[in-house]
């Protein structure tokens, strides 16, 4: 499938990724994410200190840091699935009004109804009052964009845990989402599995052009996939930083091997700051 933003992508291949996503057109849909000084405690624990945040429309941030920093409780909020304690979240349009996007989150886990079958998984993305035909074919569409077309009507515990990840995904997608929010979406498939999930995902991140914050523990994905790493530490942004290369990226990249370094040692509390 292309997309006006997937060839727009590719004109400028050669230049810095950073620039292009910044260059890109986002789609239609796609939210810029603003935070000011949010905080988010929990009774006494202070797990969110402060955070200020831009993200463009269009761009694909990761963010990453020691377990317990505050990663899953900053990509709950953005969801609306918790609220915070103070500061403000803000979605902006492609003009920079206030926004309510789409937005969808892919959880670890598929989170799949074993009752239903791979279709109706998806269909369930659509959510209520949408046309049955209407619902199978934008399914069908999103199935085969993530390499199950051959899969819809089998069920979900007949599935390898890769497809049922990416039957998870496909019913983020399916409603064409503004936003998508990826809590460790691949923590817990092998090290292949991995890798070609990672390929999808920014396939169809370039394909169809949503606002994207993963959540990872793994630094290598984070500079394989995003145009920008947030490392987080003790509930504040101890490094900010840009990915600029083009995608899709290389497994093995010296370049991305170095950015790795760098956010591994802030991770490390070790230096690699700006
Ligand atoms: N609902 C909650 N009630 C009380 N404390 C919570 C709640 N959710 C998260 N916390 C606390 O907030 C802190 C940050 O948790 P969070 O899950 O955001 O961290 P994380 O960086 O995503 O960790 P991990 O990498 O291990 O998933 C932890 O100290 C956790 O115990």
């Amino acid at each position: 499938m292309t997309s006006i933003a997937h060839e727009r992508f590719h004109a400028a291949a050669d230049e810095p990724a950073y620039e292009s996503a910044a260059k890109r057109i986002a789609p239609a849909g796609a939210a810029a994410i603003s935070l000011t000084g949010l905080e988010k405690s929990f009774g006494t624990n202070r797990v969110l200190r402060g955070i200020n945040l831009h993200i463009p429309a269009g761009q694909f941030v990761a963010v990453i840091g020691k377990s317990g920093c505050g990663k899953s409780t900053l990509l709950r909020i953005l969801m609306g699935l918790d609220e915070p304690s103070a500061g403000e979240l803000h979605f902006e349009d492609a003009e920079g009004a206030q926004a309510s996007p789409n937005a969808r989150i892919v959880f670890q886990e598929p989170r799949l109804l074993p009752w239903l079958s791979v279709a109706d998984n998806v269909v369930v993305g659509l959510g209520d009052g949408i046309d049955r035909r209407a619902a199978l074919k934008a399914t069908e569409a999103v199935l085969a964009e993530v390499q199950l077309g051959e899969k819809t009507g089998e069920w979900p515990a007949r599935l390898s845990g890769g497809q049922r990840q990416r039957v998870a995904l496909a019913r983020a997608l399916v409603s064409r989402p503004g936003v998508l929010a990826l809590d460790e979406p691949l923590g817990a498939l092998d090290a292949l599995t991995r890798i070609s999930m990672q390929e999808l995902i920014n396939r169809v991140w370039r394909e169809l052009g949503f606002t994207t914050v993963l959540v990872t523990h793994d630094v290598s994905e984070a500079v394989h996939l995003a145009d920008r790493v947030i490392v987080l530490d003790e509930g504040r942004i101890a490094l900010d930083l840009p990915i600029p290369y083009p995608h899709p990226r290389r497994h093995g990249n010296p370049d991305l091997a170095e950015l790795e370094g760098r956010l591994l040692a802030a991770i490390l509390g070790t230096g690699g700051g700006h």
